[in-house]
């Protein structure tokens, strides 16, 4: 396809995502405490969703491209934007950034940490001063058989601590099977695995790396990778959005 085929909206931020004004981010940071992640109601249009996929065959649309088989880190393929960002993923970018900011700096503080800056074009900022320029929102596709094996999306020093993924398909209409794993490591425990199913459109919130959980003598930090279960058929569609840059 080529890249003026595909419409990606600029519509201006309000219009863009009316659903993000009403989120309840109180409730997203208790099911992330409680849970280990969060999942909103849905945030992306059907349309916006299939514009995120059809995204995915304009080559000119990205800086890198993964064949995760001949990685060993599972099958399918997945594309890492290039800058400048489509509108839509730059706006879910800034505009998801500052709650999103105002938990990593609770999780900060109590864990005794630096805090996060309040704007993502600051943490652009500090991530190009720590040599991280290459942007990392990513499209994800798996066929039949496709597979993510537990990972962390760390690609620096500078690790924000959040991360989202939106689900681009119709779960069990799209695809079946390719559910999203995490699976928690706890100090001196056996690991939690946790499944979440986002329907078109919805958004999972969860760890990058590790996440506060107050214990009996305070807090420590709990392990998390995740992943995704075999697709058994169909293609299973994700977007991924990282805050930090890359190296
Ligand atoms: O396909 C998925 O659900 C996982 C995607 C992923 O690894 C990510 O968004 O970082
Ligand atoms: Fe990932």
């Amino acid at each position: 396809m080529s890249p003026t085929a595909v419409p990606v909206t600029t519509e201006p931020r309000d219009e863009a995502f009316p659903a993000f004004d009403r989120l309840d981010w109180d409730d997203l940071a208790l099911q992330l405490d409680g849970n280990g992640f969060a999942m909103t109601p849905p945030v992306l249009s059907p349309d916006q969703c299939r514009q995120m996929i059809d995204v995915f065959d304009d080559d000119a649309a990205f800086r890198s491209t993964v064949d995760m088989a001949r990685l060993s880190f599972g099958e399918g393929r997945y594309r890492y934007f290039a800058d400048p960002l489509p509108p839509l993923v730059q706006q879910l970018r800034t505009r998801l950034y500052p709650p999103m900011a105002r938990i990593a700096n609770r999780w900060a503080s109590v864990l005794g940490e630096d805090p996060w800056p309040d704007t993502h074009a600051e943490l652009v900022e500090a991530c190009a001063a720590a040599g991280q320029h290459k942007p990392t929102p990513l499209v994800l596709r798996y066929g039949p058989t496709g597979y993510n094996c537990l990972h962390q999306d760390v690609y620096g020093d500078l690790t924000f601590p959040l991360q989202v993924l939106f689900m681009l398909n119709t779960p069990d209409v799209d695809f079946t099977g390719g559910e999203s794993v995490f699976v928690e490591q706890r100090p001196r425990q056996q690991s939690r695995p946790m499944v979440a199913r986002p329907a078109l459109g919805q958004a999972v919130i969860f760890p990058v790396r590790n996440r506060p959980k107050q214990g009996a003598r305070g807090y420590h930090r709990v392990q998390m990778r995740h992943g995704v279960s075999a697709v058994h058929t169909g293609d299973r569609h994700v977007l991924g959005v990282i805050f930090h840059n890359a190296r």
